[in-house]
């Protein structure tokens, strides 16, 4: 099974089987038939891409309900740590922070199920980051986490000096207040 658990229920990593040859490779990218197998059942209806320059940090984000979204998040060019945080009050995992490398290289992706926050940073000269989700842009029901919130103390490999982030993220909330409303 190219799914790999990562010890937080419905969190996992993709790892396609990459065929190459003398032209170079090619990989089933989402085929919704492997995804069902593995017991995987959300329907992406919406694709988002993103480019940014190294440094920049996105998120932590996530929709409320009725509006939340399960992500697929891959990597079209350069290297991110992405970043996936339990907000699930009733999961054994409540409040962990997940972490893993993707890359044009490693070719992983993560598929994040709902009641996550998301956010990634950029570890290469620039990233296009491309992510499924099974639920549409709902302005309204937007939320998040502040990047360096002190309880999940979230190592982004980037030096603080070098950290480039939307004035929207600056104003997010801590995790304690950002999960009293979730
Ligand atoms: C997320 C989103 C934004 N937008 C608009 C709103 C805004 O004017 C502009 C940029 O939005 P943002 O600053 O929120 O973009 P960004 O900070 O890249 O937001 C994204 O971050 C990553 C980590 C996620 O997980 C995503 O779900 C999403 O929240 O794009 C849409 O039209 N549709 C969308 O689905």
């Amino acid at each position: 099974m190219p799914f790999v658990p990562t010890g937080l229920e419905g969190l996992l990593v993709f790892e396609p089987r990459v065929f190459e040859d003398a032209r170079g490779y090619f990989f089933e990218a989402y085929n919704q038939s492997v995804f069902n197998q593995a017991g995987v059942h959300d329907r992406f209806i919406q694709d988002n891409q993103s480019y940014s320059t190294y440094g920049v940090i996105r998120g932590l984000h996530y929709q409320l309900q009725p509006h939340a979204q399960c992500k697929l998040v891959r990597v079209l060019e350069g290297t991110i740590l992405d970043v996936a945080v339990d907000m699930r009050k009733n999961a054994a995992t409540y409040g962990t922070v997940f972490t893993i490398e993707l890359s044009t290289a490693n070719k992983k992706q993560l598929l994040i199920p709902h009641g996550f926050a998301h956010g990634f940073s950029v570890l290469s000269q620039a990233a296009t980051v491309l992510y499924k989700c099974d639920a549409l842009y709902n302005k309204e029901s937007e939320g998040g986490v502040i990047y360096n919130d002190p309880d999940l103390a979230i190592d982004w490999k980037i030096p603080e000096k070098d950290v480039i982030i939307s004035d929207k993220d600056l104003l997010l909330p801590s995790f304690k207040n950002a999960i009293n409303n979730f």
